[in-house]
């Protein structure tokens, strides 16, 4: 059977300063926006043209079983031909495979992206239509403009305790901590949520544009109810190069405040236990990726990544990827190879899988999931959706942050490192802390 899907894409030009798109953000006005953005390139989606959804352990290869087959001889007219144009899904997975949340891949009606200061626009079809270049102007004007500005003055904003109260989650730490003394495993990842309130609404699109402009060396994503700012890619694949970033090792922005240059050097990379942890997730990632690679490097060093609210111990690992059986692998299989990592989850990944069910009492949901994009010729990135929340309905927000727990690691010092974390959202909310 051949596949109904048809895709167009049209060149937009180079983006201008006071142009049609001088940052794609600038594009963001609809709240259902589909949004996968960095430093103002990236692509954002409209309308839905099919979606696939899945739960449990294979949720990764059923999605990408799914877009193989929905690609599969495809009509696409693409003059183009980079990664983003031609075909192109988000998906959000959730991060375990007990979760209730459903995995989705969501195909937009209209894209439009922005890739080294040019724009370009793709239409999707996927009942038989065949797109149309005056249709998809059009469609990118409507899906773009400008509305009148209105919504809330964050007069109503309140933040409740979510499943735990900071009491019992710093409980759940201690118990963590005790749990690698007796060597059951070598660090663990605990994460809590909490409620944001706001009964004027919470505007998706505001909040979208928010972080994108304050967070502009995050990426951006939007997929459904989930949004947020994350500085950590899973994976991220344009041809036969993989590249992925790995952080662990964090400070509040605040405690470095006043403390003179080089203060975050030594607290962080100065710091045997930051330097333990950090190197565990590198480990965790170079392992998992390493057979699907020709050649694999990252960098002896790490770097320090200067966030808004924190700084990170941050790697960048690349990889030429390897021609399997003939193919270079897809971002969906070495996503499923990869996740989770040692920065989201822990070492042993299965030991600190199961604690995590126990001590943190939460489905964690899309948090700490892959998120991201991927096209039809095998390019893609997925990132880990951190430093987010999910809307639930059109007045809250549920936000969740979590901290790698190693043998030496202080419940008090951790509950203040998921505030500075959650701190992204709160200030996009319109929330001050
Ligand atoms: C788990 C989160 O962040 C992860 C944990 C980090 C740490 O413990 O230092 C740093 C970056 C992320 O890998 C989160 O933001 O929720």
């Amino acid at each position: 059977m051949s596949s109904p899907l048809r895709a167009l894409t049209v060149d937009l030009g180079p983006v201008e300063a006071g142009g049609t798109f001088d940052d794609l953000a600038s594009a963001l006005n609809r709240a259902e926006a589909l949004c996968w953005v960095r430093r103002g390139e990236g692509h954002l989606g409209f309308g839905e043209a099919a979606r696939f959804t899945t739960r449990g352990p294979d949720r990764f290869i059923e999605a990408e079983a799914w877009w193989k087959q929905f690609t599969l001889d495809a009509d696409v007219e693409d003059p183009l031909q980079h990664p983003g144009t031609g075909p192109l899904a988000f998906g959000s997975f959730a991060f375990s495979k007990t979760s209730e949340y459903a995995s989705r891949l969501v195909v937009p009606e209209i894209v439009v992206g922005i890739r080294a200061g040019r724009a370009w626009a793709t239409q999707l079809t996927a009942d038989g239509r065949r797109p149309s270049e005056r249709e998809l102007r059009a469609a990118v004007g409507r899906w773009t403009a400008k509305p009148e500005p209105a919504a809330s003055n964050g007069a109503h904003l309140r933040v409740r305790p979510g499943r735990l109260g900071e009491q019992r989650w710093m409980g759940a730490v201690a118990s963590g901590v005790r749990h690698i003394r007796a060597g059951e495993l070598e660090k663990l990842v605990l994460a809590r949520d909490v409620l944001v309130e706001d009964d004027g609404g919470i505007p998706r699109e505001r909040v979208l544009r928010r972080l994108a402009s304050a967070y502009r060396d995050c990426w951006v994503y939007g997929v459904d109810g989930l949004v947020g700012a994350t500085p950590e890619m899973l994976i991220q694949v344009e041809g036969r190069t993989a590249q992925a970033r790995v952080l662990a090792g964090t400070l509040d922005r605040r405690d470095a405040d006043g403390a003179g240059p080089g203060y975050a050097e030594r607290v962080l990379a100065g710091s045997p236990k930051q330097r333990h942890e950090h190197q565990i997730a590198i480990e965790s990632l170079t392992t998992a990726l390493e057979p699907f690679s020709e050649a694999l490097n990252a960098h002896d060093e790490p770097f320090i990544l200067e966030l808004p609210n924190v700084f990170h111990l941050a790697s960048d690992v690349k990889a030429e990827l390897a021609e399997i059986e003939g193919h270079v692998p897809t971002p969906l299989a070495l996503v499923n190879a990869l996740h989770p990592t040692a920065a989201v989850c822990g070492t042993p990944t299965k030991v600190a899988g199961d604690l995590i069910l126990e001590l943190e009492e939460l489905d964690r949901g899309p948090y700490a999931g892959p998120v991201g994009w991927l096209d039809g010729a095998g390019n893609g990135e997925f990132g880990i959706a951190l430093r987010g929340g999910v809307l639930e309905g059109t007045t809250a927000a549920r936000l969740y942050a979590g901290c790698g727990i190693v043998e030496g690691s202080l419940p008090e010092a951790e509950l203040a490192e998921t505030w500075a974390k959650f701190r992204p959202m709160l200030e996009a909310l319109g929330v001050e802390r």
